[in-house]
């Protein structure tokens, strides 16, 4: 049986992370959370990787965030921490590691699916796809440090406006935001051709500019506000509001 995580890497120095759970539209299960820290400590030992691309399974969606059935539950606050933690830790990992990573946003992405993009240095958007920092329609609000992390890829006002509306942005917002850097096709697979912008560079240059970004955004500062809005959204998630719009979405069908 397939990994619900798959790791692969290519020549040129070229690793892709793929979400590989499309009947669920590429959820992010404890499971993930568990092969995502083992990968991403594998990557962190590798000094040949140029960039890691993180990209989900099939047409349809990227991920549609964190599996509300795994991670749901009657819990209290510090329950709610103990479970949201783990992928906090993965996404402030992933935010900074030695080289550039890239979300390939093959369709849709939900709540955590746009957390994991903006632990990301660039993101590539289908234009097929939707995209909403939805967490604020489910009585939450990010649970796994995305908040932050999307305050340092778009102007802060507007990533503000972006985590209190709650909206649901097509592809041309999200370019017009400065959230993606290119529009790509449907059924286009993130390989070397597709990506010779960074993988004609040497690693110790993507690794020199890599460096100089992780500076500009002070990343010790990061990691503590990360933490804070994991413990701000575990309040959270022990409201009447949460539970029901979490009973509403398995309701629906
Ligand atoms: C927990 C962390 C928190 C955070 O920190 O941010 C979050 O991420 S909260 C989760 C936020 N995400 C959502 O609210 C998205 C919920 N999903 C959707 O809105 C839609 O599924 C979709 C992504 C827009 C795709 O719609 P569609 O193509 O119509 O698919 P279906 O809705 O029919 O779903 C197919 C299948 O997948 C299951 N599914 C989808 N999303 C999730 C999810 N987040 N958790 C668990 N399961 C999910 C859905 O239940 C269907 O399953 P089956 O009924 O078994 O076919």
């Amino acid at each position: 049986m397939e990994e619900v995580l798959k790791y692969n890497l290519y020549d040129h120095g070229l690793a892709v992370l793929t979400i590989n759970r499309p009947n669920k539209r590429n959820a992010i299960s404890k499971e993930v959370v568990s092969l995502f820290a083992q990968y991403i400590t594998e990557l962190e030992n590798n000094t040949d990787i140029k960039l890691l691309v993180i990209t989900g399974e099939g047409q349809q969606a990227f991920c549609a965030g964190g599996d509300l059935k795994d991670f749901h539950g009657y819990l209290k606050a510090d329950e709610a921490f103990e479970l949201l933690k783990p992928m906090q830790e993965v996404l402030y990992r992933i935010a900074t590691l030695p080289f550039p990573t890239l979300a390939w946003m093959n369709g849709s992405a939900r709540g955590g699916g746009l957390e994991i993009a903006s632990a990301c240095d660039f993101r590539f958007a289908t234009e097929n796809g939707d995209y909403g920092f939805v967490q604020g329609n489910l009585g939450i609000a990010t649970g796994w440090g995305g908040g932050s992390l999307l305050y340092r890829r778009i102007h802060p006002q507007q990533a503000h406006y972006w985590l209190i509306e709650s909206g649901i942005k097509t592809v041309k917002e999200l370019k017009e935001a400065g959230f993606i850097q290119q529009v790509i096709q449907e059924n286009i697979e993130p390989d070397a051709e597709e990506l010779t912008i960074f993988l004609s560079k040497s690693v110790d240059q993507l690794r020199h500019w890599k460096s100089q970004w992780l500076h500009h955004h002070s990343m010790e500062k990061l990691k503590n506000e990360m933490v804070e809005e994991v413990a701000g959204c575990s309040k959270l998630w022990e409201s009447e509001a949460h539970i029901e719009a979490v009973n509403r979405f398995f309701s629906k069908k």
